[in-house]
């Protein structure tokens, strides 16, 4: 029996595999036959589909507010970003991803930062690999453009900018919506700004790559997870790949809908909303035939918020069950505990009713049985 250590070792050989040459599926990236079933088959049975919203409806705070609760997850349209600047940003994130190997690891993400190139976070977590590649942009990307295309890194950085720009704007408009549908006014979060435009608000862009699949029923794009965020604003190119899990329906599909974005409810939101909005446990399957790209902006509180239940949300009757963190507190939690981060900030162990994403967990993988510790593999049941 290998020890941790050299799997680990083993793990971080094949990190950088090019994924854009291979005609066959090395083992290290075969999931379990197990771990891609409960797929699509039952909810496109029960015709369910994640809502679209028009952010133009006059009723958009009641929707997203259902939308919330029902699903953690809905599309909207008439959104406000300018037409074009997805198929701007989208080319790219092409350009990006079909460099050579050797300079995209020019800014290669170090193993203790969070901005740069590199395989998912997450992948610690898995025995297997994921059938994809990142990029991360805390900030400005200039140093690492400048690495990738040494000649011609302003395109990058404009449409970045404009892009980033975009998003805030949007993201601070998304959040008027889910406060409003959670009866929060601007008197009660402190960090609305003086503009009430959350000018603070820190986020990540997450560009992902996932090139067409030698075997894609036997591959995994990017695991099961939830993200870290308030909610998550994701671009997905025309080729659908996004599935969410849905209570007892179990994996639904979120088809590629042109110029719509897909916004996910992330753990903070979850924290905020005492439980009522629960973060929603995401994948990305791949494709044999097509190259699919996403640009999630991964949207959170300034530098230095406490995140807690929202006051107004509290009663005797329903007590606070998360403890207050930070983002950055919060982020190394679901480093130290992936899916079991929720539950590390809870300080109230069971509420009838409420479940977080961690508790979908049935078995724990099965590599991972003799050690302890958080390391546990999403393997959910029909
Ligand atoms: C702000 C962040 C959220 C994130 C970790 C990060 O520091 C930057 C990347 C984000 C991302 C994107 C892909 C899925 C995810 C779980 C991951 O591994 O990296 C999220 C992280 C998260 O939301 O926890
Ligand atoms: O590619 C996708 O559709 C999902 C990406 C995602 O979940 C993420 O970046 O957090
Ligand atoms: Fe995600």
């Amino acid at each position: 029996m290998p020890s941790r250590i050299s799997e680990a070792v083993d793990l971080h050989q094949n990190k950088y595999l090019d994924l854009n040459s291979m005609k066959e599926l090395p083992e290290s990236y075969a999931w379990t036959q197990l771990e891609h079933e409960s797929s699509s088959s039952i909810s496109s049975r029960k015709k369910e589909s994640v809502p679209i919203i028009d952010l133009r409806h006059p009723d958009a705070v009641a929707l997203v507010g259902r939308a919330c609760i029902t699903w953690g997850v809905f599309q909207v349209i008439n959104h406000g970003i300018p037409k074009g600047l997805d198929q701007r940003i989208e080319g790219q994130v092409n350009s990006l991803f079909s460099l050579p190997m050797q300079r995209k690891l020019r800014a290669a993400r170090s193993p203790d930062g969070i901005s740069g190139y590199g395989v998912a976070r997450i992948s610690c977590f898995f025995q297997k690999l994921m059938w994809s590649e990142g990029f991360t942009i805390v900030g400005s990307p200039l140093e690492h453009a400048r690495q990738l295309w040494p000649h011609g890194y302003t395109e990058f950085c404009d449409i970045i900018g404009e892009y980033d720009k975009e998003m805030k704007r949007l993201a601070g408009r998304i959040m008027w919506l889910i406060l409003g549908s959670l009866g929060i006014s601007e008197k009660e979060i402190r960090w609305v700004g003086s503009n009430r435009d959350f000018a603070e608000a820190c986020a990540a862009l997450q560009l992902n790559s996932y090139p067409p699949c030698p075997d894609p029923t036997r591959a995994m794009g990017l695991a099961a997870h939830t993200d870290s965020t308030i909610f998550t604003i994701l671009h997905q190119s025309n080729t659908s790949g996004l599935e969410v899990l849905r209570g007892s329906s179990g994996w639904v599909a979120v088809p590629p809908v042109p110029r719509a974005l897909v916004i996910n409810v992330g753990d903070l939101l979850q924290i905020l909303s005492n439980g009522l909005y629960q973060s929603v446990l995401h994948r990305a399957l791949v494709n044999g035939k097509h190259h699919r790209l996403s640009v999630a902006y991964l949207y959170g509180p300034p530098k230095g918020a406490q995140i807690s239940p929202l006051p107004k949300l509290i009663s005797p009757a329903c007590p606070p069950i998360y403890r207050s963190v930070t983002w950055a507190e919060y982020l190394q939690e679901k480093a130290k505990h992936f899916n079991k981060a929720l539950s590390s900030v809870r300080i109230c162990a069971s509420i009838k009713g409420l479940q977080d994403a961690h508790d979908k967990i049935i078995q724990v993988d099965p590599r991972m049985n003799d050690i302890d510790g958080p390391f546990e593999t999403k393997v959910i049941l029909p």
